[in-house]
């Protein structure tokens, strides 16, 4: 099987200032406007925002199904703003997985859930033998090994998306990228997706960028990214600490996010605060920055 190149050493995922413009007639929307990501190899993200923020626009790109306007987008060793066409199906096949919110348009009615699976790799030349082990073992690690023969009118919504995260995982990703995977579930059903999707975070080393509007979701992450306006506003990063008597609890402490020119987003709800509006004054103190009203 033909491999996707290997990341060059440093994050996985690297975008800079981008940019994504979609022009329909005279009216322009620009969907991103200067992003900043970076994620990890091995990393499980978790993407939120408001609806309209650019959220499944930045999937569309890490997807390869989508092209920036400007600024830079780097997955492994592919430049997103400089693929051939070759490049990009080389890159779908490879080296991104995708799931997506409505469960049905992840798989196809008249296939079983093993055939599913098998069929990326078929497509990538892999050998037959190869391809049923592959599908068994990707169904057992989703807990779906026992639906191998059904089709998706006989599985639930949860049993489906577990067999659409297992089609994903079929040609050894190295990152998956979920759009609202648990949309249309159910409380119990999301999590059950949920933890799908840390398995093969967990177990299969794959990097995962999943968006959600879940907080169940986004609170189970070490780290989760908001979006607004475009860009990236804020991360909030948690962390697991052992009390004296045992006892285990989450941190979460949130983030700004300073791109490479040193610019910030101060949250609307500070600068209303303080009647923040043009211009502020900026001091440097021994160990931290402070930002005042300009009066
Ligand atoms: N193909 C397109 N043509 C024109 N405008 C688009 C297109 N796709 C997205 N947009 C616009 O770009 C902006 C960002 O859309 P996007 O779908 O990325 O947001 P989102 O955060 O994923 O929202 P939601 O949570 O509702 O899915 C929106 O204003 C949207 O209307």
């Amino acid at each position: 099987m033909p491999s996707a190149p290997e990341a060059a050493d440093g994050a996985l995922i690297e975008c800079e200032s981008l940019v994504r413009i979609y022009q329909t007639g005279p009216v322009e929307v620009q969907a991103l406007q200067g992003l900043d990501l970076v994620v990890e190899r091995g990393e499980m993200v978790a993407v939120v925002g408001a609806s309209g923020s650019g959220k499944s626009t930045l999937l569309s790109i890490l997807a390869g199904t989508d092209a920036p306007t400007a600024g830079r987008a780097r997955v492994g060793r592919w430049d997103l703003l400089a693929m051939s066409r070759a490049d990009r199906v080389r890159y779908r096949r490879h080296t991104v997985g995708f799931v997506r919110q409505q469960t049905a348009s992840n798989l196809i009615s008249y296939l079983s859930a093993e055939q599913m699976v098998d069929l990326p790799m078929a497509v990538a030349g892999v050998p037959a033998r190869e391809r049923r082990e592959r599908s068994g073992e990707l169904l057992e690690a989703l807990g779906v090994g026992d639906c191998a023969k059904r089709r998706p009118g006989q599985l639930s919504g949860g049993q489906q998306q577990r067999v659409a995260i297992a089609v994903a995982m079929a040609n050894r990703p190295q990152v998956l990228l979920a759009d609202e995977p648990t949309g249309e579930l159910d409380t119990a059903t999301s999590a059950e997706v949920f933890g799908g999707l840390r398995d093969v975070n967990r177990d299969l080393g794959v990097t995962v960028v999943v968006v959600t509007h879940d907080p169940a979701v986004s609170g189970q992450v070490e780290r989760t990214v908001a979006i607004r306006d475009g860009r990236t506003s804020s991360e909030v990063l948690r962390r697991t600490t052992t009390a004296d008597d045992g006892g285990t609890h989450v941190i979460a402490e949130e983030y700004a996010v300073m791109d490479r020119a040193g610019r910030i987003q101060v949250p609307r709800d500070y600068r209303e605060a303080l009647a923040l509006t043009r211009r502020v004054r900026l001091a440097l103190e021994p160990d931290h920055i402070t930002i005042r009203p300009d009066a």
